[in-house]
């Protein structure tokens, strides 16, 4: 697939680990200074467990370094705060140095390497070797290296109108310059982005193929939709919900790569698909998640969208705030969260009593549970229940039926009966919860019955 490799040239050193000063710049003042709900040291912490989360990588100090005004310009830090973190380096011996920034410009990576000699990375490089780290399917591989290309672009633009005098790899494009030079830059990433794209329908094609193949109910099974900030407890939630043994929930940033679709049954009957997906991140370059535009692509039709929140995390609040805003740059109306949002906090079992005073404002109209220990689950099934009911139109029908009519055999067989019928000489009478759609299928099919009656 000539897999491009922006962000791993940390893999040349497969046989030894980077040991990385991570440097967080607090903005002090002006335009660029971080919301009051984002403090730094938080930020800091967050970056730390970014560069853990790699198994190549390993924090060997860290530090806030004040900034004034912002990080866009060229020179992120002046002289004296240099000075200091170039000791720093020195003494923790760093390997690689970390600027806790979206994503810092061509120039400032050349500006840096000049003073450190390291390589520097930003939080999308490392976001995306962690993702390449764990990408599992070919469809997540592939919205990776379309993700990819803006970036690659950018950068080689920059090494082309030599406008920087660094070489490719310093610039984590190492690879992409090789395959490149020479040839139409434009041209070459045109017909690579295509290709990408064409690769990716397919392998999305296939992978839906498989997952909807099993389940019997697919088509008309409601789509639930598992979302939520990266370790919030999503994987967990959803084996939980549906018994799912292939699921494995794990302390890690980004786990989960790949949406994958688990079937249950509700209260009400119906079968539900409950789709467990990539958690977001803040401060990411937007194109980043929104690449994972196929794996996300349910979200947008789902019928209910489950937020889930982790208020063990004292930092949940702008957490929800970057959960949301990566909802609406993928298409998601205001109107269809206000809607089909379940807000849920998760992980109530620990002890949030050094919170936040933030915490306590947790709005009651959010579900508490615990996916540890089971503690609200029965409520959020039963909010769920019946969130999908009037997310799909379901009604339910009082059925009066002969005891040999056909439509008994029929209810059983589709699987509507979901509680037992009561007698009535001979007659039984049936409760049964349907959609639209069900509702036009069984009027269709007992056309003859009805007009009999
Ligand atoms: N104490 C406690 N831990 C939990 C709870 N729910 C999940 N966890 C833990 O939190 C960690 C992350 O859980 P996952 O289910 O993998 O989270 P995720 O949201 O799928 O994470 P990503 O796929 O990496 O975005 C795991 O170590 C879980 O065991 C909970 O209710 N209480
Ligand atoms: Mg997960």
């Amino acid at each position: 697939m000539g897999r491009a490799d922006v962000a791993t040239t940390s893999s040349k050193f497969a046989n030894g680990q980077w040991s990385v000063l991570v440097v967080h710049p607090k903005v002090r003042w002006g335009s660029g200074s971080a919301s009051v709900l984002k403090q730094a040291d938080r930020q800091l912490e967050e970056a730390v467990a970014l560069v853990n989360n790699l198994p190549n990588m390993i924090a060997v100090d860290s530090l806030i370094m004040p900034v004034d005004y912002n990080t866009k310009r060229k020179s992120i830090w002046a002289a004296g705060n240099l000075e200091k973190l170039v000791a720093r380096r020195e003494t923790a011996r760093a390997t690689a140095l970390m600027v806790n920034v979206d994503v810092l410009s061509p120039a400032q990576q050349e500006e840096l390497f000049g003073i450190f000699e390291v390589p520097i990375f930003d939080r999308y490089n490392i976001v995306l070797s962690t993702f390449k780290e764990f990408a599992r399917t070919d469809e997540a591989r592939l919205q990776i290296s379309l993700a990819e290309i803006p970036y690659i672009k950018h950068r080689i633009h920059a090494l082309a109108s030599k406008r920087l005098h660094s070489r490719p790899e310093i610039l984590h494009v190492e690879q992409q310059y090789a395959e490149i030079e020479g040839g139409d830059l434009n041209e070459i990433l045109r017909k690579r982005e295509q290709d990408l794209r064409r690769d990716l329908k397919e392998a999305t094609r296939r992978a839906t193929e498989q997952q909807s193949g099993g389940s019997k109910h697919s088509s008309d099974a409601a789509v639930i939709a598992v979302v939520g900030y990266t370790n919030t407890g999503k994987t967990s939630l959803v084996k939980r919900l549906t018994g799912a043994e292939s699921l494995k929930p794990k302390d890690q940033l980004f786990a989960t790569l790949d949406t994958t679709r688990h079937v249950a049954k509700l209260p009400s009957g119906r079968s539900a698909v409950f789709t467990d997906t990539i958690g977001f991140l803040s401060d990411l370059p937007i194109h980043l998640i929104a690449a994972f535009e196929a794996t996300l692509a349910h979200v947008k039709s789902a019928d209910v969208i489950i937020h889930l929140r982790d208020v063990s995390n004292p930092d949940w609040k702008a957490q929800e705030e970057d959960v949301v805003a990566t909802l609406k740059s993928i298409g998601v109306a205001r109107e269809v969260m206000a809607e089909r949002m379940i807000t849920v906090d998760n992980k109530i079992d620990k002890d949030t009593s050094v919170d936040s005073p933030e915490s306590s404002l947790s709005e009651s109209s959010s579900i508490r549970i615990s996916c540890k220990t089971g503690d609200g689950m029965a409520e959020l099934i039963g909010v769920i229940n019946e969130k999908v009911s009037i997310a799909t139109k379901c009604k339910t029908i009082r059925l009066r039926l002969d005891v040999r009519s056909p439509v008994i055999e029929w209810l059983y067989h589709n699987e509507f009966v979901v509680v037992e019928p009561i007698s009535d000489g001979n007659m039984l009478i049936f409760d049964v919860v349907m959609n639209e759609s069900e509702i036009g299928r069984f009027r269709k099919k007992f056309a003859h019955l009805k007009r009999k009656n």
